[in-house]
């Protein structure tokens, strides 16, 4: 099977539930394999370094660029945040679909260097349900909460630049809506170059 994995951005505001949602993707399909970013934000309770995030210093993390070692890197409330190369090329290689769960700077210079990226962008029902969300998820003290927020405002201006909008309303909802766009997405014509080409040399025998 001459398929190829597609690269797939998840963005979303701070509590919109892009965590929850790719992790619920990852247990119930199994063509998926999650980017694991590497950032200097500390870790929160319960995070393990490696499986939320590579947590890094401020200098292994401008290591990392220095080296090369990042597809995008982009500063976000106060901390740095990027995609290591190498786990992302190996595993669209071996043909699985690769979600990368990051914010907005980053999906553009993502979609830049691979056009065929998937970009969406995951939004509560209402702004009051993310305050909701976020406030209730205990993570952030209020000045975070507020800060998150006020980049929420910037973020919904970039909303247009996204393939598809995505409603975190019902959960279970969500994740199957977010499959099938996925799924779609591997039909585009644009996709199946390879496939097209070979019924076009068969087309010529007849
Ligand atoms: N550009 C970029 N953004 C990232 C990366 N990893 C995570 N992010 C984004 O950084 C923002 C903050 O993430 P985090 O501190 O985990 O907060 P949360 O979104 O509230 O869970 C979110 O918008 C993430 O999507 C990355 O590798 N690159
Ligand atoms: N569809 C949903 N319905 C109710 N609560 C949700 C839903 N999706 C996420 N949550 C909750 O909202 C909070 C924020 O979700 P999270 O995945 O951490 O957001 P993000 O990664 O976008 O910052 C968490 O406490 C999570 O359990």
């Amino acid at each position: 099977m001459d398929r190829k994995g597609i690269l797939i951005v998840i963005s979303g505001f701070s509590g919109a539930g892009k965590g929850t949602l790719v992790k619920g993707l990852m247990s119930r399909y199994t063509n998926y394999a999650f980017s694991i970013s590497a950032t200097t934000r500390k870790p929160r309770a319960g995070e393990e370094n490696g499986v939320e995030y590579f947590f890094k210093t401020r200098e292994e993390f401008m290591n990392m660029i220095d080296n090369n070692k990042l597809i995008e890197y982009a500063q976000y409330v106060g901390n740095f945040y990027g995609t290591p190369k190498e786990y992302v090329d190996s595993q669209l290689d071996s043909g699985k679909d690769v979600i990368l769960e990051i914010e907005i700077q980053g999906a553009l210079k993502v979609k830049e260097k691979f056009p065929d990226t998937l970009l969406l962008f995951v939004t509560p029902p209402n702004a009051t349900v993310l305050k909701q969300r976020l406030v209730g998820r205990g993570t952030e003290d209020f000045e975070t909460i507020q800060c998150r927020l006020r980049r929420a405002t910037q973020e919904a201006e970039g909303i247009e630049q996204y393939d598809y909008l995505i409603v975190n309303d019902d959960l279970d909802e969500c994740i199957v809506h977010t499959h099938n766009i996925i799924q779609g997405e591997h039909s585009r014509a644009s996709r199946n170059i390879s496939k097209i080409e070979q019924i076009r040399e068969e087309l010529k025998s007849f």
